[in-house]
């Protein structure tokens, strides 16, 4: 069977363009955003997470990630305002990390790397039937960052992190009713926005990145926490430790990054 994409040295980012070309495309993520090449736009909404109705059904390790499901039958949590044409589905929210003490964020601002960034996953459901279909539009989906640094514990953090014993291994889900993500955020919501695109295989560009300035504040202790799932299935002998599980910032290509403060 065809070798799976990972981060390890066989199978990880600079070797997915083999299986995906679409990896040396022209809208790629993550970028490094550079606060004064962004230009203001007072003409993007402010962004407005509507996440009260939000219905969590489980957490799951899928061998690369842990990923927190929401029912997404019908618009009851969506985000809207950037430079979204309409509301898009709030589908999943997920986490790339380090190894411990260094940094393992995705998008980096000025060359400066956050220890992990937690990816809010929406879809355009108005404008297409399916999650799988949205996701290979170039207007299919809108991802919100949001960067974590180390300091205090997160009051709500441990929400997650006390579930993350039970999804150890590849494969392993659990329930998890009853989480708003909205706890999960900065003060701030001022951003940047870019069209780019997932930063895992199939690297499809189909994303409107919305990326918050204000990182939120997780322990070391919590961040630990993440870096005791693995890749693994329960069944594999190889026993690796979940981390280092973020792509690096990606050609520009002539994007504009646009900021929603000055
Ligand atoms: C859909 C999706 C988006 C991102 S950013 C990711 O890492 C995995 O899957
Ligand atoms: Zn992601």
């Amino acid at each position: 069977k065809g070798s799976t994409w990972g981060y390890g040295e066989e199978n990880g980012p600079s070797l997915w363009h083999k299986d995906y070309p679409v990896a040396q495309g022209s809208r790629q993520s993550p970028i490094d955003i550079v606060p004064s090449e962004a230009s203001f736009d007072p003409r993007l909404a402010p962004i407005q997470l509507s996440y009260d109705q939000c219905t969590s059904i489980n957490i799951s390790n899928n061998g690369h990630s842990v990923v927190v499901e929401f029912d997404d039958s019908d618009d009851r949590s969506v985000i809207h305002g950037g430079a979204l044409p309409n509301p898009y589905r709030l589908r999943q929210f997920h986490f790339h990390w380090g190894e411990k003490g260094c940094h393992g964020s995705e998008h980096t601002v000025a060359g400066k790397a956050f220890v992990s960034e937690l990816h809010l996953v929406h879809w355009n459901a108005e404008k297409y039937k399916t999650f799988g279909q949205a996701a290979q539009e170039p207007d299919g989906l809108s991802v919100l960052g949001i960067f974590l640094e180390t300091g205090d514990d997160h009051r709500w953090l441990h929400k997650i992190t006390d579930a993350l014993y039970m999804v150890k291994f590849k494969g392993s889900v659990s329930d998890f009713k009853g989480f708003n993500p909205k706890c999960l955020l900065p003060s701030s919501l001022h951003f940047w926005t870019y069209p780019g695109s997932l930063t895992t295989p199939p690297l499809h560009e189909s994303v409107i990145w919305i990326v918050l300035k204000e990182p939120i504040v997780v322990s070391e202790k919590q961040m630990g926490k993440f870096r005791m799932l693995v890749f693994n299935g329960e069944e594999e002998d190889s026993r690796s430790r979940m981390e280092n599980n973020f792509r690096s910032p990606q050609p520009l290509k002539g994007r504009k990054v646009l900021a929603s403060f000055k």
